[in-house]
């Protein structure tokens, strides 16, 4: 569904991504890891539009019946969340004062193919366009398990609740390709685990393709297809966890100084 090949992307004297390819599988929970400074975060802006590469490629395929295929290079954000991707834990800012479900409606809104003056003109439409709205905010909050905390303002709840109303606010989009940076960081064991459980139900329930960037190796071996190794901007490896495990490259560039 994503194919990346060949980006380059440099700054001043730091060459944060040299010659980086993969692909990334319709379906799929594709893990992008790496030590510090790796170029994880860089490859997920090079993704979503933040950074341009002076070089590479980067295609979306988009899902069957649209038989659509985008070049992403070049194209504005905002261009690239329309396409279906959508990313979440950096840039998406919760309105905190707001109650969970207006924040989910909120996200929703951006989506909305009507502007205020043909829904003033056109009331049922707008209203039919705002019912859809709602149900598909309700689901959301049905997969990500918020009816408990639907009309709490974003600013009492735990951290991770607050965390997963953010994972909500990126799914109101609808994306068919989620970029996940660093979803559980700051999180303790039992939250990790809960955050875990809803991005497999994220990619197995609604169809989401994910691409993530986690630094616990664990959790990243439990619920990846595939995983993607940089190091120094260079891809070092790219397999299935068990492969990735045993890659003697990455024992020395990752898990050996976690080990150590
Ligand atoms: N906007 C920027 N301006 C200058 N240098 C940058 C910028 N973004 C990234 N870099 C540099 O590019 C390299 C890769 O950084 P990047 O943040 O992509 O790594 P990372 O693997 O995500 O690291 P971490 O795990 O610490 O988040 C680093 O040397 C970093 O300092």
């Amino acid at each position: 569904m994503l194919e990346i090949a060949d980006i380059g992307l440099r700054f001043g004297g730091v060459q944060a991504l040299d010659g980086v390819g993969l692909t990334v599988t319709q379906g799929s929970i594709h893990a992008v890891i790496g030590p510090n400074g790796a170029g994880k975060s860089s490859l997920l802006n090079c993704i979503s539009g933040l950074y341009r590469p002076a070089r590479g490629r980067i295609v979306l395929h988009r899902g069957q019946g649209t038989g659509g295929t985008d070049a992403l290079l070049g194209l504005e954000p905002h261009a690239i969340a329309r396409l279906g991707v959508a990313r979440s834990f950096q840039n998406i800012e919760l309105f905190r004062h707001l109650t969970v479900l207006e924040n989910l409606m909120l996200g929703r809104h951006t989506r909305m193919s009507l502007s205020l003056l043909p829904s003033l003109l056109w009331f049922g439409a707008a209203r039919r366009q705002e019912i859809a709205h709602r149900e598909l905010v309700e689901e959301v909050i049905d997969l990500l398990a918020l009816q408990a905390v639907r009309h709490k303002p974003v600013s009492t709840l735990a951290y991770g609740y607050a965390k997963r109303v953010e994972l909500g606010r990126a799914l109101c989009l609808q994306p068919s390709l989620l970029l996940l940076d660093e979803p559980m960081a700051g999180m303790n064991a039992e939250e990790k685990e809960d955050m875990a459980r809803y991005i497999l139900d994220v990619n197995e329930l609604a169809g989401v393709t994910v691409v993530l960037i986690e630094h616990d190796m664990d959790l990243v071996m439990d619920i990846s297809h595939r995983i993607t190794v940089l190091d120094f901007g260079r891809l070092i490896a790219d397999g299935t966890p068990e492969q990735v495990r045993r890659d003697p490259r990455v024992i020395d560039a990752y898990l050996g100084k976690e080990a150590s």
